[in-house]
């Protein structure tokens, strides 16, 4: 049982048209910390979802006609019941992922910011006036919301990545089918009673549960969708994009990462290994942008190897609702196993475990925290996303072969690097083929900056003054017959 102030946040239905929406089929919802069943939502389906389009659709009629300020209120209200209600939403979000207290009540508050900055950015969806080619004529270029947007997103961050297409997607006048990911399907239905809370219109927002290949089926195929932001696997989002191509959908995908963490030998160690701790450790190694490999340079592997791991060692293990713990479960078997994999390949072509390396003692989905030293480039954990709590150490000797060593792989989402001569934080960071590059920082989430990658890491970006452009459309008007 989920202890809440406020228990009506606790929805085990549908949201549809303003309507809370039951199934007599249901999808079983577990915490990753006991396994045990929480809660029971809908098995909607393809008709369901088809009615949820409608709904968007009619609802985007009056929704776009809203002025830019008023979608901008509503957006105002919806954060501050997002923020009233953060403990709430924090505890929902650790029963369903199994993320310690502490890092969900930051997540709500990552969530909330995407609200606010683009209730902000909902006033400044500019256009342009262009000097006219030929006498008697003008040139306008407006921006008009692009329509019935499909959000699909990921179990990781189960507000953030909700508020992080919503709150852009209805600033710009478009209106939402949200599919949650099965596993943590609560946090998007407590922010949909948050948001029928504050009066956003029905139909605006909808969210829908159920078999993922059936719904997303239907929000790909469907011709008045016509928009997909999706945020998960890049084996999803290239399926996903085939689909979208019958209908020529606007496509926005956040998808897997590799990203190389690399120490120089004129690094800060102390400020690396810290970074180092922050990327890789967060959500238990459970980000797209964790770093999936580190790279350090020869005269200072040693030092930041052994520094790393003592402060790996000494990471609390546990439940998330325990205050304290820093690494929770991971979010299922089949994540455990993946790990498991990862570091036993690693092992048996010749890496060494620093600390953990395996099972934690508590059992269920818990691993130990892990640094793995002598990781070579022919390891699984070089090629393919861990997604857990486990640090590769790479040696390297020079600083092209880092970056020849980074650049090596098909994603191109997060990098980071430790350095501080600037000549080679310059080259370094040109060099690099990422979206995103933190340099002697480990941590570059956050709403003001555009987040997005490169190569297979996916299109498009999200937050900051470039995430509104996902959801509009540009119209040019060209005007003759001025002058009479
Ligand atoms: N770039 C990013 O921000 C993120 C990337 N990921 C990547 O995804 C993987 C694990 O996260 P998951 O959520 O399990 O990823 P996933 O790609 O399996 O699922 C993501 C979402 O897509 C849905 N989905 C799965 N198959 C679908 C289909 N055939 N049609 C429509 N929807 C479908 C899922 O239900 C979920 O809502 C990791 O490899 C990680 O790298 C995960 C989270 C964020
Ligand atoms: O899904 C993810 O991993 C997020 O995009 C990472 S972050 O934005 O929360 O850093």
């Amino acid at each position: 049982m989920i202890e809440l102030s406020d228990p009506g946040l606790l929805r085990d239905r549908c949201y549809i048209d303003g309507a809370w929406v039951g199934a007599e089929a249901t999808m079983p919802v577990s915490d990753p910390a006991t396994g045990g069943v929480i809660a029971q939502v809908p098995r909607l389906g393809a008709a369901q979802t088809r009615q949820a389009v409608e709904a968007a659709a009619r609802a985007f009629e009056d929704w776009r006609k809203r002025t830019a300020k008023e979608r901008a209120a509503l957006l105002k209200r919806w954060h501050a019941l997002i923020l009233a209600h953060q403990e709430d939403l924090a505890r929902i979000m650790t029963a369903e992922q199994g993320k310690p207290l502490a890092e969900a009540r930051g997540e709500v508050a990552y969530g909330a910011s995407f609200v606010e900055w683009f209730a902000e950015e909902a006033k400044r969806v500019y256009g342009d006036v262009i000097p006219e080619h030929l006498p008697g004529h003008r040139i306008v270029v407006t921006k008009e919301p692009v329509g019935v947007v499909a959000a699909i997103t990921p179990w990781n961050f189960p507000n953030a990545m909700i508020t992080r297409k919503v709150a852009p997607a209805l600033a710009a006048g478009c209106t939402v089918v949200v599919k949650p990911a099965s596993a943590t399907p609560l946090s998007a239905l407590a922010l949909a009673e948050l948001a029928h809370r504050a009066g956003i219109p029905a139909g605006v927002l909808n969210v829908v549960t159920g078999p993922a290949g059936e719904i997303g089926g239907e929000l790909t195929a469907n011709p008045t969708v016509r928009k997909l932001s999706f945020t998960g696997s890049t084996e999803v989002g290239k399926r996903l994009m085939a689909q979208c191509a019958a209908t020529v959908k606007k496509i926005s995908l956040e998808l897997g990462g590799n990203a190389p963490f690399i120490v120089f030998d004129d690094a800060d160690l102390e400020a690396a290994v810290e970074g180092a701790l922050a990327s890789k450790y967060r959500n238990t190694g459970q980000t797209c942008v964790c770093a999936n490999r580190i790279l350090v340079q020869d005269g200072v592997y040693e030092a930041f190897a052994e520094r790393l791991a003592e402060r790996v060692r000494a990471m609390r293990v546990g439940p998330g609702t325990e205050e304290g713990v820093q690494q929770g479960p991971l979010i299922n078997a089949d994540a455990l196993a993946k790990v498991e994999a990862h570091v036993a390949d690693a092992l048996a072509k010749g890496a060494r475990v620093l600390t953990g390396g395996r099972r934690h003692a508590l059992g269920g989905n818990f691993y130990e925290p892990t640094v793995l030293v002598d990781v070579t480039p022919e390891m699984r954990v070089a090629r393919e996303e861990t997604f857990g709590p486990v640090a590769p150490l790479f040696r390297f000797r020079t600083e092209e072969e880092a970056v020849r060593l980074a650049n090596d792989t098909p994603y191109g989402l997060a990098a980071y690097f430790y350095a501080r001569d600037v000549g080679r934080v310059w080259r370094v960071a040109r060099g690099l083929e990422y979206g995103m590059v933190g340099i002697n920082a480990g941590i570059l989430s956050n709403e003001v900056a555009p987040f997005g990658g490169v190569k297979e890491s996916g299109i498009g970006r999200e937050g900051s003054k470039y995430g509104i452009e996902e959801f509009v459309e540009i119209k040019y008007l060209c005007m003759g017959g001025i002058d009479g």
